[in-house]
This record gives C-alpha cells, sequence and structure tokens, in this order.
C-alpha cells in the first residue's frame, strides 16, 4: 500500500470513530410536531460536537397510499384524491415549518417529483399493468419527497445540511421490492460520498437503492433501518439510534398487548428472534450488519 493510501486510511478512521447514525421512521417524520422533535434531537447532538448522518423514512401512512395508489391504477381506479392528499401533507408541512422566502423553490422540487409520479400513475392506469420495477418507483416517492423536505427545512437551522437519495451509492441485484444489496460496492461509494460531504449534515433516504442500471429498487418494506444498518456498517459508526414512537423495543407489540413493557438491555440474538417473530419495530435484515460491527444500537 502507498504511503498516500495508509494516510488517507488513517484519515478515515479519525473521522469514523466519531460518527453515529440516526434512523427516524415514519412516524417520526409524520407531522409537523414530530419533525420538530427531530430537529430537536438533532441539535442535542451538535451540541455535543456530534454530526450524525440521518436516515429518514416516508411520512408515516404514505408508502401504504403510493401502494394503493399504484394498485388501485392498474384496476382501473382513479388516484387524483389520493396524489392530492399526498401533496396536501408535504406542503402543509413546508408552510409550517420553513421561511416564506425559500418554500418556492421547495414547493417547485416537490412538485416536479409529484408530477412525475402522476404520470407513472397515468402509464399504470393506462397499461392495467403494475410490475415490480414500477411499483418499486412509485414506493421511491414516499422517501425522496420526505428527505428532500426535511433536508431544506433542518438546513435553516444547521447550516450545511444536505439531502441525498441512497441509490447514489446502496447498490443491490434486480430483485424488486426485495432487493439483495452489493454490500462490497456500496461499502465503497457510501465510503467516498462521506468523505467527499463529512463536513455536511447528511439526510438520506431510506428504503430504496438502485440496481447496476441505476433502476431504483427498494429493500423490502420497513428497510429504511436496514439503511441506516448498511451506512452504519460501511461507515464503522459507533452507533445506530432508531428513532419511533415507541420507548425501545418491548415485550410484545403495545397496539396488542396491552400490558408489554421496554425492554431496557437485548443481546443481538434476543433481538433479531424477536424481529423475526414479528417485532415491527426493527426490520429483520438490519441486525445482520450491526451484528456483524457489534454496533450499540
Ligand atoms: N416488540 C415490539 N416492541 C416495540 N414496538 C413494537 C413491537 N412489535 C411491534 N411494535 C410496533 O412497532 C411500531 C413501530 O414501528 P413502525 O410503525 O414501523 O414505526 P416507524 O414508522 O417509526 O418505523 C410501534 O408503534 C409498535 O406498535
Ligand atoms: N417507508 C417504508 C420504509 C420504512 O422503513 O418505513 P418505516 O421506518 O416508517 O417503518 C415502508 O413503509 O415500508
Amino acid at each position: 500500500m502507498s504511503a498516500f493510501l495508509q494516510k488517507r486510511k488513517a484519515f478515515l478512521f479519525n473521522i469514523y470513530v466519531i460518527m453515529k447514525i440516526l434512523k427516524f421512521g415514519g412516524t417520526s417524520v409524520g407531522s409537523v410536531q414530530s419533525i420538530q422533535t427531530l430537529l430537536n434531537i438533532l441539535e442535542g447532538e451538535i451540541k455535543n460536537k456530534q454530526k450524525p448522518v440521518v436516515v429518514l423514512s416516508a411520512m408515516s401512512g404514505v408508502t401504504n397510499l403510493l401502494v394503493a395508489m399504484a394498485e388501485g391504477a392498474a384496476e382501473g381506479k382513479d388516484f387524483t384524491a389520493q396524489l392530492a392528499e399526498l401533496e396536501k401533507r408535504h406542503f402543509d408541512v413546508i408552510k409550517s415549518l420553513l421561511d416564506i422566502q425559500n418554500q418556492n423553490p421547495a414547493f417547485t422540487r416537490l412538485k416536479i417529483l409529484f408530477n412525475q409520479l402522476e404520470d407513472l400513475l397515468q402509464g399504470i392506469l393506462t397499461l392495467r399493468e403494475l410490475t415490480p420495477k414500477t411499483r418499486d418507483m412509485v414506493l421511491s416517492f414516499g422517501e425522496r419527497c420526505s428527505t428532500f423536505m426535511i433536508g431544506k427545512i433542518a438546513a435553516q437551522r444547521f447550516p450545511g445540511a444536505i439531502s441525498v437519495e441512497a441509490t447514489e451509492f446502496i447498490k443491490t441485484d434486480s430483485s424488486f421490492g426485495q432487493a439483495k444489496v452489493n454490500m462490497e460496492l456500496t461499502d465503497l461509494l457510501v465510503r467516498g460520498f462521506y468523505q467527499e460531504n463529512s463536513s455536511k449534515l447528511i439526510f438520506v433516504t431510506g428504503f430504496i437503492s438502485a440496481n447496476d442500471a441505476g433502476q431504483i429498487t427498494t429493500l423490502g418494506r420497513g428497510g429504511s433501518d436496514y439503511t441506516a444498518a448498511i451506512l452504519g456498517a460501511a461507515l464503522n459508526a459507533e452507533e445506530i439510534q432508531i428513532w419511533t414512537d415507541v420507548n425501545g423495543m418491548m415485550t410484545a407489540d403495545p397496539r396488542m398487548v396491552t400490558k408489554a413493557f421496554s425492554l431496557p438491555e437485548l443481546t443481538y440474538t434476543e433481538a433479531m428472534e424477536l424481529s423475526y417473530f414479528g417485532a415491527k419495530v426493527i426490520y429483520p435484515p438490519t441486525m445482520i450488519p450491526a451484528f456483524m460491527k457489534k454496533f450499540q444500537s
């Protein structure tokens, strides 16, 4: 190895050891109030001299709405009202949380995304056909819109905040709907991106990825947790935090079992077992890269 490369490696090691991944699920980005809470959590991190990489999901309910629109269009159903609902949810957040002078560029970008989504849905409606590839492209709009929007809102408070679509660096095969990650290539691309942008506060879309041809793939429903684990493993993060609407992993789903209580500590194996047996709070494959690197989470 040349001296230059060795030096570079040491530099990378230095920046990696201090970083964390914070993932905010749909419930944490689903309303004006929860986005404000998210920003406060980030402010706490920044005050503590941390610069986490932030992974975001679609606003709660949005991925299900996108599924319903796509499947409905394939059956010949009109999607106009649902599309309007989707636009309104995002535009309402912008009106509440972006300064007036920053609103127009954000509306314009989101409108471009919604127009692309409309064209896609119109194609499905015309053909009465929804392929797994098209379905993934439709589903991607949830994370693409939320991450762009929250990135812009965050940039008002934290100069240097940027948003990025994970399709740039999470590379998979073409198993649309449940794509398999090419870890070697992904690790390299993630590190390269982080190295170029390490001074920034980076907001990354969860759930989405791309195949060799640049076509959008998804990592499976609930896959934003997995995005966090992939980035954490690639960047040697010291910690991966999964933020949601309940206090940690519990003995059972609190929506089903009223007496469920939070587990203060879990081994990786116990967490894996709980998630594989249906604890929706963590997406099962998430545990694999985390387990390999033995993260705190
Ligand atoms: N064992 C469990 N521990 C905690 N939460 C659980 C468990 N099993 C199911 N859940 C449910 O998972 C929900 C969080 O997952 P999800 O709705 O996907 O959140 P997010 O949108 O933040 O990713 C909780 O509100 C809870 O009802
Ligand atoms: N939005 C995607 C990915 C995801 O992980 O979402 P959440 O973090 O809200 O579970 C889904 O609903 O499947």
